[in-house]
């Protein structure tokens, strides 16, 4: 911000009752834009701005007469405040010209993605930022169009703006950029307030500056957001601890801490990781301790309801992830009669992994072994954990290696800004350090059951070390194979099934091994009477084993050993073996 207008923007704030203390200054910076530096000393530093002089809700109310989406239309307004060249008149205060000083102040720029240029975008590769960011564009386009047919003094001239945008929005980054984003931010070109770029710019404005209304007006939405001048030049510091209140007729940031001299007095946005900071704000944090990546999961109706009645298995939503005054939706979930509320997972179950903080591994983990469990299990029997944490590691590893993909080259050079490209590393860094996290975190937590319930399982390898007769003289003779002939086995696996098969007709097994007889027991009695669906693979099988005599062993008898061995196994993501499990509860 040049020298003379944050000199104007402070003059103008002062004439309008704004206080702070004493000794503190407001200091340009390279990287953070406009600071606030203690001079001395400083002990709970406070500023305070009237109520009059803040851009609130009852303004749109009284200019748009509208009673609902009060943030869409309080967007309205600033962009018209920014664009307009004419009056914008409340009750007979032309707001314009009340506002100027602190209008004219705001960003030249923000450093959100949303506005950055095809290459600065291939930074940020195939991580939840760099392919979400159409669909963010998308839905301001929408709240955008949504509000904008109801003014009738652009009427024609807004529909062709919303056939215009609706199809950019379907076109490639670069006409996207070129088109729309870039303008947003450029002083030469004008275009009318009520026009989509203006609205962008205004909802950026928000996104990186609002407070929460509550805070002076307890009757207030959760999710309604003010602008407060000159308080709004607070950085963000996660450790700032600072308290926001209503004092007389003003809002009061407050500091709860000594800041010592040349020190720079912060806000707290709250605990928000680098995704949401470099969305909604244009900048990141190294070392974020708050730092998340996400990972959606789409579940269908079915599943949900299970889940949801039948389960303490928590399903997050973003109310759960809230840490800051700066999320509005907190506490505003809708629960419907039947007590079941699945709408809010429509979109897919989100799940924010951190480094700091397991509890969202857990969900998953619970998660994904529900949707593993069959019928008769439970998602804390051993065999379904396995699987699950198998299935969520895979899902994992899929997800680290988009992050390494390089979306493709845009046609048209453009340059980087250094800034960005840093941003841009330093949270794709992040994500991939959360990520690479949870794995090994999942590769501890296995084998921390493997070694506890070593006893409750078996690999083809240990069943071969316990039993070393099967192979050299049991199962040639089950086989009924010439001395000379060898046994050729398509996969480890196929040991399992003829170990099993060939137990069961000769009834001879270790103590060690006999629980895997009796769960092969207790699978046949309540399997052996189901309609035979045998799949090729099984058919093939037989084949292969009863060269000679396929009477020895009917169809049937070897596909209940592949269905007993596939319901009580896990398969390992790293080997592609299978192991089979005792039914414990963990
Ligand atoms: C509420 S404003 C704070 C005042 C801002 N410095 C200005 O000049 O207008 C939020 C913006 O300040 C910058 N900002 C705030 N905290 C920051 C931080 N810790 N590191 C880098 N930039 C920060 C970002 O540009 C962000 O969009």
């Amino acid at each position: 911000m040049p020298p003379e207008k944050l000199k104007e923007l402070l003059n103008w704030g002062y004439q309008h009752g704004v206080q702070h203390s004493k000794d503190v200054e407001f200091v340009q910076t390279p990287d953070k834009g406009i600071s606030v530096v203690a001079k001395s000393e400083i002990s709970n530093a406070s500023f305070q701005v009237p109520i009059d002089i803040v851009i609130r809700r009852s303004l749109a109310e009284q200019l748009f007469q509208i009673s609902s989406n009060h943030n869409t239309w309080l967007k309205f307004l600033v962009a018209k405040l920014k664009f307009d060249s004419n009056a914008t008149v409340v009750e007979s205060q032309n707001l314009k010209t009340k506002f100027a000083p602190y209008i004219d102040a705001l960003p030249r720029e923000i450093d959100s993605p949303l506005v950055w240029n095809p290459m600065e975008l291939n930074e940020l590769g195939n991580t939840n930022l760099g392919s979400s960011l159409t669909l963010k564009l998308e839905s301001i386009f929408l709240e955008w169009k949504s509000a904008v047919i109801h003014l009738e003094e652009c009427n024609e001239d807004a529909r062709q703006e919303i056939v215009f945008t609706q199809q950019l929005l379907t076109q490639d980054k670069s006409s996207i950029f070129t088109n729309l984003t870039s303008k947003v931010f450029s002083s030469e070109l004008q275009f009318s307030w009520w026009s989509f770029p203006a609205f962008l710019w205004s909802h950026l404005i928000f996104l990186s500056r609002s407070f929460p209304e509550y805070v002076v007006n307890p009757d207030a939405d959760p999710s309604s957001v003010i602008l407060l001048p000159i308080v709004d030049l607070l950085n963000h510091d996660y450790n700032s601890k600072v308290e926001w209140k209503r004092v007389d007729d003003s809002f009061c940031v407050q500091k709860l801490e000594t800041v010592m001299a040349g020190q720079e007095i912060c806000n707290n946005y709250g605990g928000k990781g680098n995704e949401e900071l470099l969305s909604g704000y244009g900048f990141v944090l190294e070392s974020n301790i708050f730092d998340t990546a996400a990972l959606k999961v789409r579940l269908s109706q079915a599943v949900l309801t299970q889940i949801l009645r039948e389960t303490q298995i928590k399903l997050p939503n973003i109310s759960d992830y809230t840490t800051s005054a700066f999320d509005f939706s907190a506490g505003r979930e809708t629960v419907p009669v039947s007590g079941v509320d699945i709408s809010k997972y429509e979109d897919g179950v989100l799940y924010l992994l951190s480094q700091s903080n397991s509890l969202c591994l857990d969900w998953l983990l619970d998660m994904f072994a529900f949707i593993e469990k069959s019928a008769t299990e439970s998602y804390v029997n051993l065999r379904p954990r396995l699987q699950g944490l198998q299935n969520l590691r895979a899902a994992l590893e899929a997800k680290l290696a988009t992050f390494r993909l390089v979306p493709e080259e845009s046609q048209k050079q453009y340059s980087i800004s250094t800034y960005r490209a840093k941003t841009a590393q330093v949270y794709k860094s992040g994500q991939t350090k959360i990520v690479k996290h949870a794995i090994n975190e999942l590769k501890r937590l296995e084998k921390e059951w493997t070694t506890k319930y070593k006893r409750d399982m078996l690999t083809v390898k240990k069943l071969m070390r316990i039993d070393q007769t099967f192979l050299e003289v049991e199962l040639p003779a089950f086989l009924q194979l010439d001395d000379n002939s060898d046994i050729a086995l398509d996969s480890y696996n196929t040991l399992f099934y003829l170990w099993v098969l060939c137990k069961h007709a000769n009834g001879d097994v270790t103590q060690e091994l006999r629980w895997v007889m009796d769960l092969y027991d207790t699978f046949t009695e309540v399997h052996e009477n189901e309609p035979d669906v045998i799949d090729k693979e099984t058919k093939f099988l037989h084949q292969t084993i009863f060269t000679n005599d396929s009477e020895k062993l009917s169809l049937k008898q070897l596909a209940l050993a592949v269905k007993f061995v596939n319901a009580n196994s896990y398969t390992r993501l790293s080997k592609g073996e299978m192991i089979l499990v005792r039914n414990v509860n963990l």
